[in-house]
Protein backbone atom coordinates (compact mmCIF):
# COMPACT_ATOMS: atom_id res chain seq x y z
CA UNK A 1 0.00 0.00 0.00
CA UNK A 2 1.31 2.98 -1.23
CA UNK A 3 0.57 6.45 1.73
CA UNK A 4 0.94 10.01 0.97
CA UNK A 5 0.70 12.04 4.15
CA UNK A 6 0.08 15.63 4.25
CA UNK A 7 0.88 18.17 7.43
CA UNK A 8 3.27 15.81 8.77
CA UNK A 9 4.80 18.32 11.28
CA UNK A 10 1.39 18.70 13.07
CA UNK A 11 0.64 16.82 16.21
CA UNK A 12 -1.33 14.26 14.20
CA UNK A 13 0.88 13.86 11.34
CA UNK A 14 3.86 13.49 13.45
CA UNK A 15 2.18 10.55 14.86
CA UNK A 16 0.82 9.39 11.49
CA UNK A 17 4.34 9.07 10.07
CA UNK A 18 5.08 6.43 13.26
CA UNK A 19 1.32 4.46 12.97
CA UNK A 20 1.27 4.60 8.96
CA UNK A 21 4.79 2.73 8.19
CA UNK A 22 3.86 -0.62 9.56
CA UNK A 23 0.90 -0.60 6.20
CA UNK A 24 3.28 0.16 3.57
CA UNK A 25 5.27 3.07 1.72
CA UNK A 26 4.60 6.16 3.59
CA UNK A 27 5.51 9.61 1.57
CA UNK A 28 5.37 12.37 4.12
CA UNK A 29 5.29 15.49 3.33
CA UNK A 30 5.51 19.21 5.39
CA UNK A 31 4.06 22.92 4.30
CA UNK A 32 7.81 22.74 2.17
CA UNK A 33 6.74 19.48 -0.01
CA UNK A 34 10.02 17.69 -1.76
CA UNK A 35 11.12 17.95 -5.47
CA UNK A 36 8.40 18.58 -8.03
CA UNK A 37 5.93 17.92 -5.28
CA UNK A 38 3.73 21.04 -3.47
CA UNK A 39 2.27 20.45 -0.68
CA UNK A 40 1.42 23.60 0.67
CA UNK A 41 -2.11 24.19 1.21
CA UNK A 42 -2.84 27.73 0.26
CA UNK A 43 -2.39 26.18 -3.47
CA UNK A 44 -5.09 23.62 -4.09
CA UNK A 45 -3.94 23.14 -7.75
CA UNK A 46 -0.25 22.03 -6.53
CA UNK A 47 -1.55 19.72 -3.95
CA UNK A 48 -3.78 18.29 -6.38
CA UNK A 49 -0.80 17.91 -8.56
CA UNK A 50 1.49 16.32 -6.29
CA UNK A 51 -1.79 13.91 -5.41
CA UNK A 52 -2.21 13.24 -9.22
CA UNK A 53 1.82 12.34 -9.93
CA UNK A 54 2.54 10.53 -6.63
CA UNK A 55 -0.35 7.87 -7.41
CA UNK A 56 -0.60 6.55 -3.93
CA UNK A 57 -3.62 4.10 -2.65
CA UNK A 58 -4.59 6.66 0.25
CA UNK A 59 -3.93 10.03 1.24
CA UNK A 60 -4.00 11.49 4.43
CA UNK A 61 -4.78 14.96 4.83
CA UNK A 62 -3.06 16.27 8.19
CA UNK A 63 -2.59 19.61 7.13
CA UNK A 64 -5.12 22.51 8.87
CA UNK A 65 -5.11 25.81 9.65
CA UNK A 66 -5.82 24.90 13.06
CA UNK A 67 -5.44 28.88 14.93
CA UNK A 68 -8.95 29.01 15.59
CA UNK A 69 -8.94 33.30 16.83
CA UNK A 70 -6.71 34.65 14.29
CA UNK A 71 -8.83 32.65 11.44
CA UNK A 72 -10.99 35.37 11.83
CA UNK A 73 -9.42 37.97 10.57
CA UNK A 74 -7.72 35.29 7.86
CA UNK A 75 -10.71 33.43 6.70
CA UNK A 76 -9.94 33.55 2.86
CA UNK A 77 -6.42 31.61 4.18
CA UNK A 78 -8.45 28.94 6.61
CA UNK A 79 -10.87 28.35 3.73
CA UNK A 80 -8.19 27.43 0.82
CA UNK A 81 -6.27 25.63 3.64
CA UNK A 82 -9.68 24.15 5.07
CA UNK A 83 -11.88 23.59 2.44
CA UNK A 84 -10.86 24.67 -1.00
CA UNK A 85 -7.11 22.01 -1.15
CA UNK A 86 -8.55 19.53 0.99
CA UNK A 87 -12.23 19.39 -1.83
CA UNK A 88 -9.14 19.42 -5.22
CA UNK A 89 -6.97 16.56 -3.20
CA UNK A 90 -10.33 14.52 -2.29
CA UNK A 91 -10.95 14.91 -6.25
CA UNK A 92 -7.83 13.75 -7.44
CA UNK A 93 -7.70 10.78 -5.28
CA UNK A 94 -11.08 10.38 -6.74
CA UNK A 95 -9.29 10.22 -10.50
CA UNK A 96 -6.69 7.55 -9.33
CA UNK A 97 -9.65 5.75 -7.33
CA UNK A 98 -7.41 6.26 -4.01
CA UNK A 99 -9.03 6.64 -0.33
CA UNK A 100 -8.88 10.25 1.19
CA UNK A 101 -8.41 10.62 5.30
CA UNK A 102 -9.19 13.71 6.81
CA UNK A 103 -9.68 15.40 9.95
CA UNK A 104 -12.67 17.49 11.31
CA UNK A 105 -14.05 19.27 14.63
CA UNK A 106 -16.12 19.43 16.89
CA UNK A 107 -16.13 23.28 16.04
CA UNK A 108 -18.53 22.64 13.31
CA UNK A 109 -21.97 22.14 16.11
CA UNK A 110 -23.21 25.07 17.60
CA UNK A 111 -22.12 23.58 20.76
CA UNK A 112 -26.55 23.79 22.49
CA UNK A 113 -27.91 21.52 24.64
CA UNK A 114 -25.77 18.95 26.76
CA UNK A 115 -25.74 15.73 24.67
CA UNK A 116 -22.81 14.08 23.02
CA UNK A 117 -23.38 14.82 18.97
CA UNK A 118 -23.98 12.36 16.48
CA UNK A 119 -22.95 12.28 13.01
CA UNK A 120 -25.99 13.21 11.51
CA UNK A 121 -26.97 16.00 14.31
CA UNK A 122 -27.19 19.25 12.40
CA UNK A 123 -24.05 21.33 12.38
CA UNK A 124 -23.41 25.27 13.25
CA UNK A 125 -20.43 26.44 13.36
CA UNK A 126 -19.34 29.61 15.39
CA UNK A 127 -16.31 30.91 14.06
CA UNK A 128 -14.63 30.71 11.00
CA UNK A 129 -12.36 28.11 11.60
CA UNK A 130 -15.58 25.81 12.13
CA UNK A 131 -17.46 27.40 9.05
CA UNK A 132 -13.97 26.35 6.72
CA UNK A 133 -13.59 22.86 8.43
CA UNK A 134 -17.22 21.85 7.69
CA UNK A 135 -16.90 23.48 4.15
CA UNK A 136 -14.05 21.10 3.87
CA UNK A 137 -16.13 18.15 4.98
CA UNK A 138 -18.69 19.03 2.11
CA UNK A 139 -16.53 19.10 -0.15
CA UNK A 140 -14.81 15.96 0.12
CA UNK A 141 -18.09 14.10 0.08
CA UNK A 142 -19.16 15.67 -2.78
CA UNK A 143 -15.82 14.82 -4.51
CA UNK A 144 -14.75 11.20 -3.43
CA UNK A 145 -16.72 8.46 -2.09
CA UNK A 146 -13.96 6.36 -0.67
CA UNK A 147 -13.66 9.50 2.44
CA UNK A 148 -12.97 8.90 6.40
CA UNK A 149 -13.44 12.03 7.68
CA UNK A 150 -12.62 11.77 11.73
CA UNK A 151 -14.44 14.51 13.62
CA UNK A 152 -12.37 15.06 17.04
CA UNK A 153 -11.80 17.34 19.46
CA UNK A 154 -8.98 19.37 21.93
CA UNK A 155 -6.20 17.42 20.38
CA UNK A 156 -2.96 17.57 22.41
CA UNK A 157 0.15 15.82 21.89
CA UNK A 158 3.83 15.40 23.34
CA UNK A 159 5.36 17.23 20.53
CA UNK A 160 3.53 20.28 18.86
CA UNK A 161 1.84 23.63 21.01
CA UNK A 162 -1.32 23.01 22.76
CA UNK A 163 -3.81 23.90 26.01
CA UNK A 164 -2.07 21.07 28.47
CA UNK A 165 1.28 23.19 27.47
CA UNK A 166 0.31 26.22 28.10
CA UNK A 167 -1.23 25.39 31.00
CA UNK A 168 2.31 24.35 32.07
CA UNK A 169 3.53 27.12 31.09
CA UNK A 170 0.93 29.49 32.82
CA UNK A 171 1.41 27.70 36.21
CA UNK A 172 5.11 28.26 36.07
CA UNK A 173 4.72 31.42 35.78
CA UNK A 174 2.13 32.76 37.61
CA UNK A 175 0.15 32.57 41.04
CA UNK A 176 -3.43 32.66 39.61
CA UNK A 177 -4.86 30.82 36.47
CA UNK A 178 -8.19 31.80 35.32
CA UNK A 179 -10.04 29.10 32.88
CA UNK A 180 -13.75 28.65 31.60
CA UNK A 181 -15.58 25.89 32.95
CA UNK A 182 -18.67 26.04 30.80
CA UNK A 183 -17.28 24.56 27.53
CA UNK A 184 -17.55 20.87 27.52
CA UNK A 185 -15.45 17.97 26.03
CA UNK A 186 -12.65 15.38 26.15
CA UNK A 187 -8.94 16.31 25.44
CA UNK A 188 -8.00 13.86 22.58
CA UNK A 189 -4.49 12.14 21.75
CA UNK A 190 -2.70 12.72 18.43
CA UNK A 191 -1.33 9.26 18.62
CA UNK A 192 -4.77 7.77 19.98
CA UNK A 193 -6.17 9.07 16.12
CA UNK A 194 -2.93 8.24 14.28
CA UNK A 195 -3.51 4.83 15.91
CA UNK A 196 -7.32 4.38 15.45
CA UNK A 197 -6.33 5.91 11.51
CA UNK A 198 -4.19 3.24 10.97
CA UNK A 199 -6.43 0.47 12.06
CA UNK A 200 -9.50 2.28 9.68
CA UNK A 201 -7.33 2.52 7.02
CA UNK A 202 -6.25 -1.18 7.37
CA UNK A 203 -10.11 -2.34 7.44
CA UNK A 204 -11.41 -0.02 4.58
CA UNK A 205 -8.72 -1.70 2.52
CA UNK A 206 -9.79 -5.00 3.75
CA UNK A 207 -13.21 -4.23 2.55
CA UNK A 208 -14.25 -3.96 6.41
CA UNK A 209 -15.60 -1.20 8.08
CA UNK A 210 -17.85 1.57 6.07
CA UNK A 211 -16.67 5.01 4.06
CA UNK A 212 -17.90 7.95 5.94
CA UNK A 213 -17.78 10.68 8.84
CA UNK A 214 -17.13 9.80 11.98
CA UNK A 215 -16.96 10.91 15.75
CA UNK A 216 -13.65 9.98 17.32
CA UNK A 217 -12.46 11.23 20.69
CA UNK A 218 -11.22 10.05 23.91
CA UNK A 219 -14.11 9.10 26.20
CA UNK A 220 -15.20 10.64 29.15
CA UNK A 221 -15.48 14.41 29.48
CA UNK A 222 -14.69 17.61 31.47
CA UNK A 223 -13.97 21.28 30.86
CA UNK A 224 -10.89 23.21 30.15
CA UNK A 225 -10.75 24.24 33.36
CA UNK A 226 -10.79 20.36 34.84
CA UNK A 227 -8.66 19.74 32.09
CA UNK A 228 -6.16 22.57 33.38
CA UNK A 229 -6.82 21.46 36.85
CA UNK A 230 -6.02 17.78 35.86
CA UNK A 231 -2.82 18.57 34.35
CA UNK A 232 -1.61 21.03 36.85
CA UNK A 233 -2.09 18.29 39.52
CA UNK A 234 0.07 15.64 37.70
CA UNK A 235 2.41 17.73 36.84
CA UNK A 236 2.79 19.12 41.00
CA UNK A 237 3.03 15.36 41.42
CA UNK A 238 5.71 14.78 38.90
CA UNK A 239 7.61 17.53 41.26
CA UNK A 240 7.26 20.44 38.89
CA UNK A 241 8.37 23.56 40.38
CA UNK A 242 4.80 25.69 40.00
CA UNK A 243 3.53 28.76 41.31
CA UNK A 244 -0.03 27.67 40.50
CA UNK A 245 -1.65 24.37 41.83
CA UNK A 246 -4.92 23.22 40.82
CA UNK A 247 -6.87 25.06 43.70
CA UNK A 248 -5.28 27.65 41.79
CA UNK A 249 -6.89 27.38 38.78
CA UNK A 250 -10.39 29.25 38.90
CA UNK A 251 -13.36 28.66 37.11
CA UNK A 252 -14.80 31.10 35.21
CA UNK A 253 -17.52 31.58 32.49
CA UNK A 254 -17.16 32.12 28.60
CA UNK A 255 -18.09 35.56 29.12
CA UNK A 256 -15.34 36.44 31.47
CA UNK A 257 -12.85 35.14 28.90
CA UNK A 258 -13.38 37.19 25.63
CA UNK A 259 -11.93 35.52 22.38
CA UNK A 260 -12.19 37.05 18.84
CA UNK A 261 -13.96 33.52 18.25
CA UNK A 262 -17.16 32.02 19.47
CA UNK A 263 -16.37 28.45 20.84
CA UNK A 264 -19.15 25.65 21.12
CA UNK A 265 -20.12 25.25 24.83
CA UNK A 266 -21.30 21.41 24.13
CA UNK A 267 -18.25 19.74 22.26
CA UNK A 268 -18.86 16.56 23.45
CA UNK A 269 -19.24 13.82 20.39
CA UNK A 270 -20.77 10.30 20.71
CA UNK A 271 -18.49 7.94 19.28
CA UNK A 272 -20.42 4.81 19.26
CA UNK A 273 -20.59 4.58 15.37
CA UNK A 274 -17.13 4.64 15.08
CA UNK A 275 -16.18 2.34 17.72
CA UNK A 276 -18.84 -0.61 16.57
CA UNK A 277 -17.94 0.01 13.24
CA UNK A 278 -13.80 -0.14 13.02
CA UNK A 279 -14.21 -2.78 16.43
CA UNK A 280 -12.18 -0.30 18.24
CA UNK A 281 -11.90 1.05 21.58
CA UNK A 282 -11.72 4.64 22.96
CA UNK A 283 -9.57 4.82 26.56
CA UNK A 284 -10.72 7.58 29.21
CA UNK A 285 -9.42 11.43 28.17
CA UNK A 286 -7.14 11.11 31.18
CA UNK A 287 -5.00 7.79 30.37
CA UNK A 288 -3.51 9.89 27.44
CA UNK A 289 -3.11 12.98 29.26
CA UNK A 290 -0.92 11.59 31.56
CA UNK A 291 1.21 9.63 29.07
CA UNK A 292 2.02 12.88 27.43
CA UNK A 293 2.99 14.89 30.51
CA UNK A 294 4.95 12.13 31.19
CA UNK A 295 6.65 12.12 28.06
CA UNK A 296 7.06 15.55 28.51
CA UNK A 297 8.26 16.52 31.84
CA UNK A 298 10.42 13.76 32.12
CA UNK A 299 14.09 15.82 32.10
N1 LIG B 1 -5.66 20.84 17.37
C1 LIG B 1 -6.89 20.56 17.76
O1 LIG B 1 -7.26 20.83 18.90
C2 LIG B 1 -7.86 19.89 16.86
C3 LIG B 1 -7.54 19.58 15.55
N2 LIG B 1 -8.48 19.01 14.72
C4 LIG B 1 -8.13 18.71 13.35
O2 LIG B 1 -7.15 17.68 13.36
C5 LIG B 1 -6.25 17.85 12.27
C6 LIG B 1 -4.83 17.86 12.77
O3 LIG B 1 -4.67 18.92 13.69
P1 LIG B 1 -3.35 19.13 14.56
O4 LIG B 1 -2.35 18.11 14.20
O5 LIG B 1 -3.76 19.30 15.95
O6 LIG B 1 -2.91 20.56 14.01
P2 LIG B 1 -1.50 21.29 14.07
O7 LIG B 1 -1.80 22.73 14.09
O8 LIG B 1 -0.63 20.67 15.10
O9 LIG B 1 -0.87 20.88 12.67
C7 LIG B 1 -1.39 21.38 11.49
C8 LIG B 1 -0.32 21.25 10.44
O10 LIG B 1 -0.83 21.82 9.24
C9 LIG B 1 0.20 22.54 8.65
N3 LIG B 1 -0.28 23.59 7.78
C10 LIG B 1 -0.91 24.75 8.10
N4 LIG B 1 -1.11 25.49 7.01
C11 LIG B 1 -0.58 24.79 5.99
C12 LIG B 1 -0.47 25.03 4.60
N5 LIG B 1 -0.91 26.16 4.03
N6 LIG B 1 0.12 24.09 3.83
C13 LIG B 1 0.61 22.95 4.37
N7 LIG B 1 0.53 22.66 5.67
C14 LIG B 1 -0.06 23.59 6.47
C15 LIG B 1 1.01 23.14 9.78
O11 LIG B 1 2.29 23.37 9.26
P3 LIG B 1 3.21 24.53 9.84
O12 LIG B 1 3.82 23.94 11.08
O13 LIG B 1 4.19 24.74 8.73
O14 LIG B 1 2.33 25.71 10.10
C16 LIG B 1 0.97 22.02 10.80
O15 LIG B 1 2.07 21.16 10.67
C17 LIG B 1 -6.70 19.13 11.56
O16 LIG B 1 -7.55 18.77 10.50
C18 LIG B 1 -7.50 19.87 12.61
O17 LIG B 1 -8.47 20.73 12.04
C19 LIG B 1 -9.72 18.68 15.15
C20 LIG B 1 -10.08 18.94 16.44
C21 LIG B 1 -9.17 19.53 17.41
C1 LIG C 1 -5.12 30.12 27.50
C2 LIG C 1 -6.48 30.10 28.12
C3 LIG C 1 -7.59 29.65 27.39
N1 LIG C 1 -8.82 29.64 27.96
C4 LIG C 1 -9.97 29.14 27.19
C5 LIG C 1 -10.19 29.71 25.81
C6 LIG C 1 -10.85 28.57 25.07
O1 LIG C 1 -12.25 28.63 25.26
C7 LIG C 1 -10.31 27.35 25.75
C8 LIG C 1 -9.24 26.62 24.95
O2 LIG C 1 -8.29 27.53 24.45
P1 LIG C 1 -7.43 27.20 23.17
O3 LIG C 1 -7.08 28.48 22.52
O4 LIG C 1 -6.36 26.25 23.52
O5 LIG C 1 -8.48 26.40 22.34
P2 LIG C 1 -8.74 26.28 20.81
O6 LIG C 1 -7.54 26.70 20.05
O7 LIG C 1 -10.04 26.89 20.49
O8 LIG C 1 -8.87 24.69 20.71
C9 LIG C 1 -9.55 24.17 19.62
O9 LIG C 1 -8.64 24.04 18.55
C10 LIG C 1 -9.26 23.65 17.36
C11 LIG C 1 -8.17 23.48 16.32
C12 LIG C 1 -10.21 22.53 17.47
O10 LIG C 1 -10.54 21.87 16.49
C13 LIG C 1 -10.93 22.32 18.79
O11 LIG C 1 -11.30 20.97 19.00
C14 LIG C 1 -10.17 22.84 19.97
O12 LIG C 1 -9.13 21.96 20.38
O13 LIG C 1 -9.76 27.75 26.99
C15 LIG C 1 -9.01 30.07 29.28
O14 LIG C 1 -10.16 30.05 29.78
N2 LIG C 1 -7.94 30.50 30.00
C16 LIG C 1 -6.67 30.55 29.48
O15 LIG C 1 -5.72 30.97 30.18
MG1 LIG D 1 -5.50 26.71 19.61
Amino acid sequence: MKILLFGANGQVGWELRRSLAPLGEVLALDRAGADGLGADLTDPDAVARTVRSVRPDVVVNAAAYTAVDKAESEADTAALVNAVAPGAMAAAAAELGAWFVHYSTDYVFDGSGTQPWREGDPTGPLSVYGRTKLAGEQRIAAANPRHLILRTSWVYAARGGNFAKTMLRLAREREKLTVIDDQHGAPTGADLLADVTAHAIRSLAAGSGRPGTYHVAAAGETTWNGYARFVVGQALQAGENLKAGPEQVAPVPTSAFPTPARRPHNSRLDTSSFRSTFGLVLPPWQQGVERMLQETLRT
